[in-house]
């Protein structure tokens, strides 16, 4: 595909962060790939199986092992060494702040989906870029009714964590969870699991609630700037995509409840002021857990504690703005048959 746009597409985006004019162009295996937007390209096979995924990556700018795994991906598809069999929607979500290695320009993106654009007075490029995004997905799931709707939302966390690679099973209004796709988390590398206590505004929560897709926040690892990800670290969740994409029916190899480590989200620390503090080091990992009754956190008049044995910590992170969710608090529980399907 000598001459291709698409052959660059992350630079291209970068290149023109808030807006790109639409363009198409074939793909040597007869699929058409159509630029909607900066950042946004809709892959419509000749003959699509059952299934439109959407990849998402770059929703935080600095996040850029996910961005390096997505960018692979398409190669692989615009160089035709790989053939696309299902509709995929890939998405960089904020090439400004990819552009400027920036978690985001004038707002956190993760937190204005399902209508938070909306609310408020306040206006910034992220709210302009949800609001779009939220158009682009709802475009590509509502093009066709009765396939199996799936939304890897790719992110790597700030800091360490005991268990490197988890994810976030968004709020499921009591839906069971989908034992098919934990199987491909897992498969992807991804044994830990965590069970959201309520609805958010984030990507993964929106694409799950509106459109009932399986739909994830993925954790990969550490935020490292570009070039400093080993790629091998990804290669499962890489190869687990690269089989949605190019072979229709694929099934990742089952798994039982009992190899996965489940947590349920017990509370949420919300930073309300400049006199906001964690009361732990800056330094320990994701999942340190704390003993029932210890002080977590404090802002003015607020204290929080550590409620449930085994209580641990993950995303804390004391300088969000006013407002944000400064930590999450999970436990560990065990996911019961009844609550699988
Ligand atoms: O490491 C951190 O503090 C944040 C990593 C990150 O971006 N996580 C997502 C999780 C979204 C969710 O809860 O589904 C975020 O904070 O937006
Ligand atoms: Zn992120």
């Amino acid at each position: 595909m000598n001459g291709s746009r698409l052959s660059d597409f992350l630079a291209l985006s970068r290149q023109s962060p808030w807006h790109l004019d639409p363009f198409s162009e074939g793909l040597p295996d007869g699929s058409r790939a159509e630029v909607w937007d900066t950042g946004v390209l809709c892959i419509e096979p000749s003959a699509p199986a059952e299934r439109d995924l959407v990849i998402s990556c770059g929703i935080h700018g600095n996040e850029t092992a996910p961005i390096e795994l997505c960018e692979r991906l398409l190669r692989a598809l615009v160089a035709g060494e790989r053939p696309c069999r299902q509709r995929v929607l890939l998405i960089f979500g904020n090439p400004a702040a990819i552009d400027l290695g920036v978690r985001e320009v004038e707002e956190n993106l993760n937190r204005l989906f399902s209508g938070a654009h909306a609310r408020g007075e306040r206006h910034s490029r992220e709210r302009q870029r949800a609001a779009a995004l939220e158009g682009y997905v709802e475009r590509f799931f509502s093009a066709r009714d009765q396939t199996e709707r799936l939304h890897y939302d790719l992110h790597t966390a700030i800091r360490p964590s005991r268990f490197e690679k988890f994810a976030i099973y968004p709020f499921t209004h009591g839906a069971p969870y989908s034992l098919s796709q934990l199987a491909l988390l897992n498969q992807a590398g991804v044994d830990t699991i965590l069970l959201a206590d309520g609805p958010t505004t984030t990507f993964s929560y929106f694409s799950a609630h509106r459109f009932k897709a399986h739909a994830f926040t993925v954790e990969l690892g550490k935020v490292m700037p570009f070039g400093h990800n080993d790629a091998r670290r990804f290669a499962a969740m890489e190869q687990c995509l690269a089989s949605l994409v190019s072979e229709p029916g694929w099934q990742a190899e089952p798994v039982a409840p009992a190899q996965l480590r489940v947590f349920q989200v017990c509370q949420e620390i919300t930073r309300h002021s400049e006199q906001f503090c964690f009361h732990f080091s800056d330094e320990v990992p994701n999942f340190t857990a704390f003993k029932a009754g210890t002080l977590l956190a404090e802002d003015g008049e607020h204290r929080w504690f550590a409620v449930q044995p085994e209580e641990a910590v993950v995303f804390p992170n004391a300088g969000v703005a006013n407002g944000h969710r400064a930590a999450l608090m999970v436990a560990p529980v065990e996911l019961k048959p009844e609550q699988l399907a």
